[in-house]
């Protein structure tokens, strides 16, 4: 249920769901079978967003101290292809990143720990992203990387074409003007 990927802090899950001529039931989040399985909470708020049309990009965003959030992400209509980039100095997978496919289909969820930004792409229009944080959302530490920025290498499988973007994540800056947020502990 619990998958660490190629960078190991991330994780993604797949929770069990139960079908039946009705449909199906899961539960989308249980505190302590998600600490045993790597996530630690405690979560304090609960976001939700909708985005309209296909390639729609949201990110690359985290937020800094006082204020570190974690995220577990997930997707209850249409499809993302979800990103965390690793942006703890001294990482060993500094500047390298993670994306999985979550849709409202296959349930999956993904785990992006503080120290990560994240950023998601739709797939599909009308497109219902959900997510719990670890921190209250913190305008003076909300902070962005560039989506597009050559060093991360990240195939957002736009093809060619330009996504819709939010005014300020046309402003964010590349990895190597990044100042040091966060340190790897290890
Ligand atoms: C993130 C957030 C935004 N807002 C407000 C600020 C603004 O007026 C409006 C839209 O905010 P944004 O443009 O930042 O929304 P958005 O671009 O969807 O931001 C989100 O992107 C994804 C990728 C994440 O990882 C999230 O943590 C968050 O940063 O909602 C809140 O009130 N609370 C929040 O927690």
């Amino acid at each position: 249920m619990f998958t660490r990927l190629a960078i190991p802090d991330v994780i993604l899950v797949q929770p069990k769901r139960h079908g039946d001529h009705r449909g199906f039931f899961e539960e989308s989040f249980v505190a302590s079978r998600y600490a045993e399985g790597g996530i630690e909470g405690p979560f304090v708020q609960d976001n939700h967003s909708l985005s309209g049309g296909v390639g729609t990009l949201r990110g690359l965003h985290f937020q800094t101290e006082p204020s570190p959030q974690g995220k577990l992400v997930r997707c209850t209509r249409g499809r993302i292809l979800d990103v965390a980039v690793d942006i703890r100095q001294g990482s060993p997978t500094y500047g390298q990143h993670v994306s999985e496919e979550l849709s409202a289909e296959n349930g999956r969820q993904l785990w992006v720990p503080a120290g990560f930004a994240h950023g998601f792409v739709t797939l599909e229009p009308n497109t219902e992203v959900q997510y719990k944080v670890t921190s209250y959302y913190d305008p003076e530490a909300d902070k962005g990387l560039a989506w597009d920025d050559p060093a991360l290498g990240i195939d957002w499988g736009l093809g060619g074409k330009e996504p819709v973007l939010s005014g300020k994540d046309t402003q964010h800056p590349v990895l190597a003007d990044l100042p040091t947020y966060f340190t790897y502990k290890g």
